[in-house]
């Protein structure tokens, strides 16, 4: 019997601003039901590559399969219903909602907003308590647990998540982790950027380096943790 198609698969990937090719060749797998941590300095490609996975920017050349399907230049709406979800860098709530109404409008056609609420809640019960606030006025912790709750109730296949560490404290971002391995031990495949690594790479099963548009290095990440400083600042073979 053939093995199923990886969740995501993306084979000589380029894209561009204006004519400044930025993504220069990527190749990439995301297995079922793996955690893959995407790791790189500032400016290597690493948010453009999750706009053109979640469509937001057509790729000038290259294939992506999700699930088998090729996908390259879907758009944002077709990959949702594919299973498709990403979390942005900078959380992408509703600032003037409270954290219900955010939760309110997650919900998609088919799933009760009851049971989002139930479900988010229980994984988020610092949601619960806040439920009434405005997510503006969350610490920004909690405005990242918001955004994995909206995301979580679409029921992806597949989550992307964009620098969830950004700018919050270290015990902070291990909780979001914890949370993290938890939604994939329920077997939602996960993509996570992170410009810094450790605690990315304590949850992921597989690690790639990217730099200048490209993957520069594949691995356990034990191993990439290892080369991590030689990757970034002295060059990859
Ligand atoms: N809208 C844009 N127009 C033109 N150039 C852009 C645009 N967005 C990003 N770039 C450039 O594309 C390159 C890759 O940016 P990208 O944001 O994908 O990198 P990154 O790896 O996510 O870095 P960071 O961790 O700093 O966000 C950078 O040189 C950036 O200046």
């Amino acid at each position: 019997m053939s093995r199923p198609a990886p969740i995501l698969e993306l084979i000589d990937v380029h894209a561009a601003y204006g004519r400044i090719e930025v993504l220069r060749g990527v190749d990439l797998v995301v297995a079922r039901g793996a955690v893959v941590a995407l790791l790189g300095p500032n400016g290597a490609g690493k948010t453009t590559l999750l706009r053109v996975l979640s469509g937001l920017m057509r790729p000038t050349a290259g294939d992506i399969h999700l699930a088998g399907v090729h996908v390259s230049g879907a758009s944002p709406d077709r990959l949702t219903r594919a299973g498709l979800c990403l979390v942005p860098e900078g959380r992408g709530v509703f600032p003037n909602l409270t954290v219900e109404e955010n939760l309110w409008l997650a919900s998609s056609a088919g799933v009760a907003v009851e049971q989002i609420l139930t479900q988010a809640y229980a994984r988020f019960p610092r949601l619960k308590q806040r439920r009434r606030q405005l997510a503006g006025s969350l610490s920004g912790g909690e405005q990242q647990m918001l955004s994995l709750a909206r995301a979580l109730a679409s029921d992806p296949a597949l989550l992307l998540l964009d620098e969830l560490s950004m700018g919050l404290a270290p015990l902070i971002v291990e909780g979001l982790y914890d949370t993290v391995a938890e939604i994939a031990e329920r077997g939602v495949s996960i993509l996570v950027v992170e410009q810094f690594a450790s605690s990315a790479l304590r949850v992921a099963d597989y690690a790639a380096v990217m730099q200048g548009g490209r993957i520069v290095a594949t691995g356990e990440p034990a191993e990439i943790e290892n080369r991590l400083t030689d990757l970034y600042f002295g060059g990859a073979a």
